[in-house]
Parts: structure tokens; sequence; C-alpha cells
């Protein structure tokens, strides 16, 4: 249900209260109210916009957070964009529905999270999706063959769907076909997390409407007369309270404003902290659960000392070559001209084909070999000898994780980057408002280096929870990611003489970037300074890890310290990933979900479905454990 009035939400009860009704959050609250014992009351600062057409067919409802200049970057300040809606970020995603790689998520099993390897989330990647076979036609199109496609993993009911685009897209047959004429087609189904190559990916549409399929209108629309679900909107969370019981820190509730007005809600048992990689480190500093040194010059008083809050930063920069279109060719750039985007919405509303059909189905992932092989590397130094001597300088803190990113990369199976092509123009600082686009049809590729080495932060400098936190991915700051990511952006312009893709580009493939038309090894890193936007995908500000080692969140997404917090996004990554966010972070929220309703049975004494007495060993189960 969803509520209108903030003080009617206040008023009422809930075993378990989630801040951000986003991806995660959804996803948390349809499942947790599956249970009718439990009740769920959701806080999201966004609109409910399910009916909308901008967000059915893409559109935006965004908190327009900007990056703090870029030290490596030029002083260039990046955008990052987050969903501020009902459905969260994966309401404004471009629903590319890309995997994780085995290695990515083993490599969480191995920064000491037993029960987080490839095998324990396997499971909840089928979970939470409704696949959709493709037309015959589309198959053929896209070269869809049962490689690509696995039907075994594909055989769940879940919430999500997910097909391929029913249009025959400008050049997503060439993208397939020259990564086949190279010798790198995609080998394993991505959802086996496994395989390298380009193909077409899946997307996340619901194949009867061709309109976004998202966590609002998976998660939340089917089960918006649940009694036991209340959601209120247009409500932003100012801190999460606390007490003291049994000499542990409990989260008692949440303050939170609609409207100008301030109220307090209060939880019956755990609080469920899901407001994304920006959001979820600023509540927790807002609350007291941060770096001494963040929070005592502000006047907030400290509630649980925790220097790893907002730290561990990691986005995935992706850096855009942009060509101009052959004559003929449409792209997303011809809605500048009278009609074209009319014609677009026709056909879409037709047919659900044509341009805005789908944002981003053209994909590839490749292993560092692979790259490597075909236009050698920047630097004069081998690859494992740079890959050592990063895990060798590395500060104590990220030792394990950077001879895991080097094991990665020098494993010819896993995929190191991850590649896109679209039909539109994205010209150099574009994504970031600098300058004007140039007129005409374009036609970009992007490389995304998948594990960056750089870390960067997000903390608050007010207490004011309407002041935006500073958000430094300090991307490129690491010497290996500006070798990555010159490597790829080197492999992209190889990429762009390779037909049959050359041929719908013009001028030989020449890249339209001044002064960067025909890169050569000696300026690709300049180039990369110079392009570098966010692929918007940050992690890692409330890590799962050991908290000696970085950690803000235990295995079962505890807060340490606080017995009954707990932090469910993507901001508990510890390891960025190869690929796109939104499979593993439904992936994350269907297990978190799992967790969280054992522990809740364990603690109100429920077996079998039925309730038992209150005994003294009931209540000691009740008592919110700090550590799982
Ligand atoms: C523009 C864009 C394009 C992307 N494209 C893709 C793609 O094609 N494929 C893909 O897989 N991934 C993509 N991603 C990434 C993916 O969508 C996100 O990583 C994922 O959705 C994040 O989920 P989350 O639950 O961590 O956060 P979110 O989904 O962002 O949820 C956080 C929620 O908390 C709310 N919130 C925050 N603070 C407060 C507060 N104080 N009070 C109340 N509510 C609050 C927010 O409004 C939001 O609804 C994209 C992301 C963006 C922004």
């Amino acid at each position: 249900m969803l509520v209108d009035s903030p003080a009617e939400f206040a008023a009422k009860k809930y075993d378990f209260i989630i801040i951000g009704g986003g991806t995660a959050g959804l996803t948390l609250a349809a499942r947790l109210t599956e249970d009718p014992r439990s009740t769920v009351g959701v806080i999201e600062a966004g609109q409910n916009r399910l009916a909308d057409p901008n967000v059915l067919v893409p559109g935006h409802y965004d908190w327009v957070f900007k990056t703090t200049a870029q030290k490596y970057m030029n002083g260039r300040v990046i955008s990052q964009p987050r969903g501020k809606v009902l459905g969260g970020s994966s309401a404004i995603n471009g629903m590319m529905c890309t995997y994780s790689s085995k290695e990515d998520i083993d490599s969480w099993g191995k920064l000491g999270n037993s029960g987080w390897f490839h095998e324990d989330l396997a499971p909840y990647y089928r979970k939470f999706a409704t696949f959709t076979e493709p037309s015959k036609k589309t198959a053929e199109f896209y070269q869809i063959d049962n490689k690509v496609i696995n039907k075994e993993l594909h055989d769940a009911n879940g919430p999500v769907r997910t097909a391929f685009t029913n249009s025959k897209r400008v050049g997503g047959n060439a993208w397939v076909k020259t990564f086949d004429k190279l010798g790198l087609k995609m080998t394993a189904d991505p959802q086996s997390g496994h395989g390298n190559g380009g193909y077409s990916n899946l997307i996340t549409v619901d194949p009867a409407s061709g309109t976004r399929s998202y966590a609002g209108t998976a998660y939340y629309q089917p089960n918006v007369n649940r009694p036991n679900l209340t959601i209120l909107t247009e409500a932003q969370v100012n801190k999460i309270t606390f007490s003291h019981q049994d000499g542990e820190i409990v989260a008692s509730g949440v303050d939170f404003t609609s409207y100008g007005t301030k109220y307090h809600v209060k939880t019956e048992h755990e609080v469920l902290l899901c407001a994304g990689s920006i959001q979820s480190p600023q509540l927790l500093e807002l609350s007291g659960i941060g770096s001494r040194n963040v929070l005592e010059p502000l006047g907030i008083k400290v509630v649980v000392e925790n220097a790893n809050v907002g730290e561990n930063f990691q986005d995935h920069g992706i850096v855009p070559l942009c060509f101009q279109a052959a004559d003929g060719l449409t792209t997303f750039d011809s809605f500048g001209i009278a009609g074209v985007e009319a014609a677009a919405t026709t056909q879409f509303y037709g047919s659900q084909t044509g341009l805005l059909s789908s944002l981003i189905d053209s994909n590839a992932n490749l292993s560092y070999q692979q790259v490597d092989q075909r236009i050698g590397h920047v630097s004069s130094t081998p690859i494992s000898e740079l890959t050592n001597a990063a895990t060798n300088n590395a500060a104590p803190i990220l030792k394990k994780q950077y001879k895991l990113l080097g094991e990665a990369l020098l494993n010819p199976k896993d995929s190191a980057y991850q590649m896109i092509y679209i039909p539109v123009g994205v010209q150099k600082g574009f994504a970031d408002g600098e300058g004007t686009p140039s007129p005409g049809n374009f036609i970009t590729l992007y490389v995304s280096v998948a594990r960056p080495y750089s870390r960067g932060s997000v903390h608050i400098t007010s207490k004011d929870p309407t002041v935006a936190p500073i958000i430094d991915p300090n991307y490129l700051s690491h010497p290996l990611d500006v070798e990555l990511f010159s490597d790829g952006v080197l492999f992209l312009q190889y990429l762009a003489t390779k037909e049959p893709f050359a041929s719908l580009l013009k001028d030989g493939g020449k890249a339209f970037h001044p002064g960067f038309e025909h890169l050569t090894k000696e300026m690709a890193g300049e180039f990369c300074r110079e392009a570098l936007t966010s692929e918007y995908h940050p992690i890692g500000t409330c890590s799962m890890m050991p908290e000696s080692e970085g950690g803000v969140v235990d295995t079962k997404l505890k807060l340490y310290g606080v017995a009954n917090l707990r932090v469910i996004d993507a901001s508990i990554f510890p390891l960025e990933i190869r690929n796109n966010l939104q499979t593993s972070v439904y992936a994350v929220a269907e297990k978190a979900a799992d967790i969280i309703k054992s522990d809740w049975k364990e603690a109100k004494g429920i077996k079998n479905g039925t309730k038992r007495g209150a005994s003294p060993e009931v209540k000691r189960g009740g008592k919110r454990a700090r550590k799982s």
C-alpha cells in the first residue's frame, strides 16, 4: 500500500523499516512481506512514477550528483546520476542485463566473506528474473545461439522480465559479426559467470509491452495490495536513531522529512539501509557512524566509530570513442531532426521496435590477453610485473584486494574489459556537460576496465541531510588504470577498422574528437583523462569485509557495532565486477532477504509456520545478536 500521509506512515508499527525504495529496497520489501507475519515500511525520497512513460520508456528522475574536480583527469567534474524515484536507479538505468564473472564473486568470498562465493549467489542470479526467448528472426539477426543463452540458467519465474530487443537495431548485427570475424564471439552464457567475447545482451524489458521492467514494476506493483507493506514516497530520511539495550547499540527508528515537516518512525525489529552507494554512507555518517575525523568537526556525536564508512569507493570509469555515422544511418542523434523522434515514438507504441525499444544491447567482455594479443600494450613492462608492483606497493588494507585484481587480470578466462556500442554521439566530455554536441549522426564505442585499482571516497561535509556528500571517485589515480584504459581504447580504435562494423563509420573510422582523431600509444592516456566519464556503477562505500580489512558490514550485511542495522545495496560490493550492476544488486538483495527472513523467524521463535511461546530461549534468540 502506498500511503499519502507521512503522519499515518509514522504512526504505524513495522518490523522492518527500509530506507530507500530503490533496486535493492523494493526487492527486500517484496520478499520480506511474503510472510504475512512481518510488516515492512519503506521510505523513498523520490516519487511513485509507475505509470510514467518517462520511466517506462527510458527517462530521468535523478539526484543529479556531481563528483569533485578529478585530480588525475585534468580537474574535470563528472556526473554521477542516481535514481530518485520509486524503483531507484533501476528506473533510470540503461536496462543492460549483464552478469558478473565467477571469479568476481569468488573474490568477494576470498576477502573473508564466507557464503558469498559465486556458487552461493548463482541461485539468486536466476531467482530474480523471468526470461523470454527471442523470436527466430531476432536470434538470427543477433546470432543468439545456445552458447549465448543456456536455457537451463533461465528457468525461474522471477519478477524482473528479461528479453532481447525486438528491434533490428542499427549496427547490432554488425557488432556481433565483427567480433565473430575476429574470433572473439561470446563463448558462454554470461549468466554462468564464464565466457568472453562480443554478443547482444539481454535487457530488462517486458517483452509484451516493450517497456522497462524494473524494481517498481517487478517487485512493488504486483504486491501493492499487501496489507503488511506500506510505502511512503517523497519523504527523505535524515538519520537513523539509536538506543542502548543490554549493552548493545540498537537502531530504534528513523527521522525523516516530508514536504518540510519532520517525523520519526520506530522500528520493532530492524532498519534496512538501501539508499545506494552514495547515500547509504551519507546516512550512516549523518547518524553518527563513521570516522571520528569526519563526524566530530561537524558536531555529530559518534555512535559507532568506523573509518571504513564511505571509503573503498570504486566506480567503472568508461571511455567513449565517437565516430561519425555513415550517410543514411539513423541514430539517436537524429532526434534533433523534425519528425524523427515522433516517428520513433509511433514505431515504439505500434510495434515495440525501433530506436526507443532499447538503449544498450551490444556488449563484449574481453580478457586482458585478448586485447593485448591484438594491439600490444602501452607500457614496455610486462603486465605481471605491473600487477605485482601494484600489490607490493599497496597500502596494507588494499594488499589482499590488489592481489585478487592481479590474479583476475592474468587469468585469460576472466574478463578484464567491458565494451559497448551505442548508436548515438557521446563526444568527449558530453556526458558531463562539457561543450555542446556537434550536429550529425554518430556512433560511440565504449570501454570500461572491469576491476579498477583506483579508490575514492564519499563523505559528508554538513549535518544537513539535504547537502550532497563530497563524491571523489579518484578516477585514474592508480597508474595501472591509465595503462588498462589506454590499451582498451586502442582496442576500440582497432575494432572500428574491422568489417562489417567499419562500414557503419565515415572517414575510415577516424575518431570524432578534435586532436585525438587517431590515437597513438603516447596519447591514449591523455585521451582517457580528457574523455573518461562514469558508467554509473559506484560500489564499495559500505563494503562487506572483515572490519580490520576495510569492512562496514559482515556477511549477514549487518553493520559492525549495531545489533539490528543492515546495509543492502550496491555499496556493500567489496570489489567491482566485470559488467553492469543491476543483476548483482537484485541477486544480493534476494540473498539478503533469505538471510533476514531466516534470522527473523529465529528471533521470533517461528518454526515450521508456527510461533513458539515466549520461552527464555526465544527471548535470547530475539535479542539481536551482534555477530552473525
Ligand atoms: C544512469 C544509470 C544507468 C545505468 N545503467 C545500467 C544498466 O544499463 N544496467 C545495469 O545493470 N546497471 C545500470 N546502472 C546501475 C544500476 O542501475 C545500479 O547500480 C543499481 O540500480 C543500484 O541499486 P541500489 O539499490 O544500490 O540503489 P538505487 O536503486 O539507486 O536505490 C537507492 C534508493 O534510495 C533512495 N534514497 C536515497 N537516499 C534516501 C534518503 N535519504 N531517504 C529516502 N530515500 C533515499 C533513492 O531515491 C533510491 O530510490 C545504471 C545506473 C545509472 C544511474
